[in-house]
């Protein structure tokens, strides 16, 4: 059996892996665009209609049809580029804009906080005013093709800036801020739309949103002149949010342990967003990949543990046996209930992850303290402790008897 294992056998063997491989993540990535876009779902029905003809008219020997068939079939590979020319050009396009090293990941933990903080505070401020807003934050894939159609300005994030460009009737409000790591690198750029059917309560700021979103991996914020509606397109998804959703959010998408766990929860959104009827074909999509992506859940949830872990190991510096022990079982709780939760949907674990976390790091916090004898500041609580008095008669007359005994 072993003589089959030579040198050639394996390189062909591996040849062979790769090629299947690659043929693979090519149909894999035809079907993912095929599924995320109604139209072509309907063109590509109508392609299986015409081999199902072709089929059909050779069992039955008709010789006219299957010339017809033939001919569809023979033209249809030019067809299949022209019609499904934007599709290639933006898989073409997010192929070659791909970068390693984001801007936004290199950025630092106080840069980052301070960049969400800005953005937030510029975006509840115009969604009270009901200033329209459009601002994209570039992530791995480059946008300075779109940063060279708007005026750049290379200045930093600031919610002072980034309000008063939006004002209407300023020359830069017409367009889209885009920022690149932490800094505002131009206003009034152009996006080019999407093409996909959207509520008509959406016009051309949330299709822009939605383009670029369909076209890079960028975050866009679009908050609506006329509602005042604060909503994030990611990947061809548009879904409204409040300033605490926004806020979760971006420190999820800038924070680069936790942007898997924030791509994953574009899906819960839009899941959610479902029931409200936003690009209802595209969600569908989403929850079916949702629950056969139900293994990658735990995965998300350890990326968050890890975090946790590290919150409630750092809640007290000097360690003695007893804190270290407390600490110890507040992870193993907390892994537990992160275990229990992984049948529900994403979005209810990460809240629960949340609450748990805050509970847990809380409660080791008080534990190790009243675990620790030696800290002096417990000794006065332990001192001028008294069991609760018993509640007494408050009638008029028992007060009297009281007054007399005393
Ligand atoms: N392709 C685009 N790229 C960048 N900005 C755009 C683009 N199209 C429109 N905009 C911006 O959107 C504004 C028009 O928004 P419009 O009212 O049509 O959209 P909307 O989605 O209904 O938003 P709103 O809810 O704010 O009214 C334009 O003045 C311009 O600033």
């Amino acid at each position: 059996m072993f003589d089959y294992l030579t040198y050639n056998n394996l390189i062909a063997l591996l040849r062979l892996l790769a090629d299947i491989g690659c043929v693979w993540v090519v149909i894999y990535y035809c079907i993912k665009i095929v599924r995320n876009n109604s139209r072509t779902i309907q063109i590509f029905k109508g392609i299986l209609f015409i081999f199902i003809i072709r089929a059909v008219a050779s069992i039955f020997g008709l010789k006219t049809i299957m010339m017809i068939a033939d001919l569809f079939v023979t033209w249809g590979f030019l067809a299949i580029i022209i019609i499904f020319q934007p599709e290639i050009r933006s898989l073409l396009e997010k192929l070659g804009k791909t970068s390693v090293f984001s801007r936004i990941s290199t950025l630092t933990v106080n840069e980052r906080e301070r960049l969400v903080d800005e953005l937030v505070r510029a975006c509840s401020a115009m969604s009270v005013s009901k200033t329209g807003a459009l601002i994209s934050l570039e992530q791995g894939h480059s946008l300075s093709d779109y940063i060279k159609t708007g005026t750049q300005m290379n200045s930093m994030v600031t919610s002072e800036l980034l309000c008063s460009i939006f004002v209407p009737g300023t020359p830069l409000h017409d367009g889209a801020v885009i920022i690149q790591g932490v800094k505002i690198a131009c206003a009034a750029a152009y996006f080019p739309p999407t093409t996909k059917d959207l509520p008509s309560s959406y016009g051309a700021r949330h299709r822009a949103a939605v383009g670029i979103s369909e076209i890079s991996d960028s975050v866009t914020i679009v908050v609506s002149e006329e509602t005042g509606n604060i909503s994030i397109a990611r990947n061809g998804a548009l879904m409204v949010v409040n300033e605490k959703e926004l806020r979760e959010y971006l420190n999820m998408v800038t924070t680069s342990a936790l942007r898997e766990v924030a791509q994953t929860q574009v899906s819960a959104d839009v899941e959610q967003g479902t029931q409200n009827g936003i690009l209802s074909g595209y969600l569908k999509g989403k929850k079916r990949k949702q629950k056969k992506e139900g293994t990658r859940l735990p995965k998300v949830k350890e990326a968050n543990l890890d975090e946790l872990e590290k919150q409630i190991h750092s809640t007290h510096e000097e360690e003695t046996p007893e804190i270290a022990e407390e600490k110890q079982k507040a992870v193993r709780s907390m892994k537990m209930a992160y275990n229990k939760s992984s049948s529900k949907s994403l979005k209810d674990a990460l809240d629960e992850e949340k609450k748990k976390s805050r509970r847990t790091t809380k409660s080791t916090a008080a534990k190790a303290e009243t675990a620790a004898p030696q800290d002096k500041k417990l000794e006065p609580l332990e001192v001028n402790y008294t069991p609760k008095p018993r509640r007494r008669s408050t009638s008029p007359k028992e007060k009297v008897k009281e007054g007399n005994n005393g």
